[in-house]
């Protein structure tokens, strides 16, 4: 049986290279997307030199046009199409009052149309090569509960859950399922940035602002990124087939649903 094909954008640091390498792992032909092609080959490099099969692309998720090239260029190289995360996401500390409508725009952009562009980019090869597919967004803990000084980023990460559920609806027919991941506090540099932001808005260090979101953790320890990608592998394999329009939580216990 040939390879299942999967595309994850923002796939050259954090959770999404966890992702790419838990997904390589699992059998996999992965395509790595990302805005700085030297980070996403660096990935793609320790992908292929441990046996996996992989190919780094350079892609904006905010640019429509550019995230369906990527979507053709990895089907054009692996001959099929499975299975995309939208993982791609921007998480700027934002107190109410500072936010600007460039701010807005960049945030929006990025983290919910490179959501949007995603999905019809995926549903487009799907229904070329003639079989459904597995839709995967990243939306967070604070996608579920507004986090403190997080508005545009929180916001976006509840409409990604809106659309999550939507497109699951409109795409179940086609034997498409459509689920999201919502992380917790995991180890990455995204992560860091917001604690020294926060820290330092209220004049404390990085290790306060880190404490302010890690406290109500109920097990205790914050994520690596690899808790996540153990996730996104059971959306993104069989297991999940009577799965959609989900959010699965990966926090460690920090909000119930
Ligand atoms: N780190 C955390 O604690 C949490 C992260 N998340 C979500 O998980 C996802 C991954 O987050 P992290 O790995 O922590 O972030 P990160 O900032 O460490 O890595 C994100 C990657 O996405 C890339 N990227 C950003 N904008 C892009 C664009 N326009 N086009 C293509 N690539 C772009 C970046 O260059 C970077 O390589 C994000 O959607 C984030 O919102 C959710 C909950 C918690
Ligand atoms: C960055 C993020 O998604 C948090 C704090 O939940």
């Amino acid at each position: 049986m040939s390879k299942k094909v999967a595309l994850v954008t923002g796939a050259g640091q954090g959770i999404g290279e966890a992702i790419a390498k838990r997904l390589a792992n699992d059998g996999f032909a992965v395509s790595l997307v990302g805005r700085h092609l030297d980070k996403v080959q660096r990935v793609a490099d320790e992908i292929i030199k441990a046996g996996g099969e992989a190919l780094a692309l350079k892609a904006d998720v905010a640019k429509r046009d550019e995230v369906f090239a990527a979507v053709d260029a990895t089907s054009e190289k692996f001959g099929d199409f499975n299975v995309i995360v939208n993982n791609a996401g921007l998480g700027p500390t934002t107190p109410i009052d500072t936010i600007t409508p460039e701010d807005f725009e960049w945030v929006y952009s990025v983290n919910v149309g490179g959501v949007l562009w995603g999905t019809q980019a995926a549903h487009q090869a799907f229904k070329k090569f003639g079989h459904g597919g597995k839709i995967i967004n990243a939306t967070s803990q604070a996608g579920v509960v507004g986090n403190p000084n997080l508005a545009l980023y929180s916001g976006t990460k509840f409409a990604i859950r809106g659309i999550t559920q939507t497109t699951a609806r409109d795409l179940a027919e086609e034997g498409i399922t459509v689920n999201a991941f919502a992380p917790g506090i995991v180890k990455t540099p995204m992560m860091y940035d917001i604690a020294h932001e926060v820290g330092q808005n209220a004049g404390k260090s990085d290790e306060w602002g880190m404490e302010t979101f890690s406290k109500d953790i109920a097990m205790k320890r914050l994520s690596e990124p690899e808790d996540v990608a153990n996730a996104v592998a059971f959306l993104a394999g069989k297991d999940s087939n009577y799965v959609t329009g989900q959010t699965l939580i990966v926090d460690g216990g920090m909000q119930f649903q």
